[in-house]
């Protein structure tokens, strides 16, 4: 699929999608959850219907499916099948292998797309370290896992990542029978482990830790209620995009946003005060404006997935602007160091990157172009961003992209005025 944004302004309301995040961790928890899970609001994108996949391939069943909720029963681990696939999602990747070794039965998890190559750091060594037999693995998916997972305590190093951390916790949650201690070594993306917690703590697994270095779960602090109700908020990283668009081109309210939420892409709030974008709240919704905005400086560590949009605003300020955290874009839907480098050149945009920082010299008026999203979502909803400072139109290869994480985003941005054409090719 093509899309051809056109420059333009933006305005008007929108809905932020479900929080991909929580809806995935919520398909993992009402798996492992004995007895009834009512999720409220989950979303529908590719990688939240892979996580359910994987739920319902791992033994969880649909007892009611409606537009509002999804009424989830299990029993725990009981997979049905010898293989199951994860689609192209990462989170389900990692949340749901450690997971699934709760069964003794052997299961060979696959993958599609760029997530057969996306190197599976810490599993080799964790895995086996908890008497887990793997084979046919060379580091990406697939692999083959023959549980079951033997609780005790583990050292792991999650700089590269927190989604296999994040599936331990669930896992070793529901798996120990004694305390065990999670020993951390380095950790980035560090809110999406507070997420973690805060949904195995809905499901009354309250796990604690010492400043993230050290993880306790502690089997006889749990409690267990027959029926979870589980109620998922809007998505902080698919509504970043709309609110940097509000930021750069006309003004925005974004609806559905927990202010308070532990989302890592919330950090979108701080960096548009910081350009100088117009900023109000009121209860869940979120307006910005565009007002004189200047660079500015942020540390995208702990939430990378802003870093696309985060450059395509960096380009529309006046000044400098400097985005830390580099490292943590290579292992992506694409290399994101490479496919964000290639968009700001596409757009005609000035940058460099020194070391782990990626900066930026805002030009304020784009390049009308070509952008090749490397089929990654977070690219093309960039570079659709982009285009509306753009002196031409702005096509976007591999559109349909937009599906793995915000599949109403173009319809959102055509809500807002903004022209947009489809083009299947
Ligand atoms: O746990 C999660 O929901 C996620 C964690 C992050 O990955 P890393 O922990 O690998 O950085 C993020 O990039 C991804 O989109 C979603
Ligand atoms: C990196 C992402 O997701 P995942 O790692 O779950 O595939 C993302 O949504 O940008």
């Amino acid at each position: 699929m093509l899309a051809i944004v056109y420059p333009g302004k933006i305005s008007g309301k929108v809905a932020a999608p479900p929080s991909k995040s929580m809806t995935q961790r919520a398909y993992a928890a009402a798996l492992l959850h004995n007895g009834t899970t009512i999720i409220h609001n989950a979303g529908n994108s590719d990688d939240e219907q892979a996580a359910l996949n994987m739920a319902l391939a791992l033994g969880a069943e649909i007892v009611e499916r409606n537009d509002d909720r999804i009424i989830i029963k299990s029993s725990g681990v009981c997979p049905a099948e010898d293989i199951v696939n994860c689609g192209e999602s990462g989170l389900a990747a990692r949340l749901f292998t450690p997971i699934a070794v709760l069964s003794d039965k052997q299961l060979t998890i696959t993958g599609a797309g760029s997530l057969t190559a996306r190197r599976m750091h810490g599993f080799e060594e964790t895995l086996t370290a908890l008497g887990i037999v793997i084979s046919n693995f060379s580091g990406n998916l697939p692999i083959t896992v023959k549980g079951p997972i033997h609780p005790r305590p583990i050292s792991i190093d999650a700089g590269a990542g927190s989604q296999f951390l994040s599936g331990l916790l669930f896992a070793l949650s529901y798996a120990a029978t004694e305390p065990i201690v999670i020993k951390v070594e380095s950790l980035s993306s560090r809110p999406y482990i507070d997420l973690t917690l805060d949904v195995l703590k809905q499901f009354g697994r309250v796990v604690t830790h010492s400043n993230y270095k050290e993880f306790y779960i502690d089997p006889a602090q749990f409690s267990h209620t027959e029926t979870v109700e589980i109620n998922i908020e809007g998505d902080w990283s698919g509504a970043a995009n709309l609110l940097v668009a509000g930021a750069i081109a006309g003004s925005i309210t974004v609806s559905n946003l927990n202010i308070h939420s532990r989302q890592a892409d919330r950090a979108i709030l701080d960096v548009l005060r910081d350009a100088g974008a117009l900023i109000s709240t009121d209860g869940n919704e979120v307006s910005i404006a565009t007002a004189k905005l200047t660079g500015f400086g942020f540390d995208a560590t702990h939430s990378p997935d802003l870093f696309p949009i985060l450059s395509v605003l960096a380009s529309c300020c006046m000044g400098d602007s400097t985005i830390t955290g580099v490292h943590r874009l290579f292992n992506k839907e694409s290399n994101r160091a490479e496919s964000i480098s290639e968009l700001l050149q596409s757009f005609n945009v000035p940058f460099s990157i020194e070391d782990d920082v990626l900066c930026i010299e805002g030009v304020q008026q784009l390049q009308g172009t070509i952008i090749d999203s490397y089929n990654d979502h977070r690219i093309a909803m960039a570079g659709a961003i982009g285009a509306l400072c753009a002196n031409g139109p702005v096509d976007i290869s591999e559109a349909g992209s937009v599906n793995k994480s915000y599949p109403h985003f173009f319809n959102h941005l055509s809500l807002c005025g903004v022209k947009v054409e489809i083009k299947d090719n």
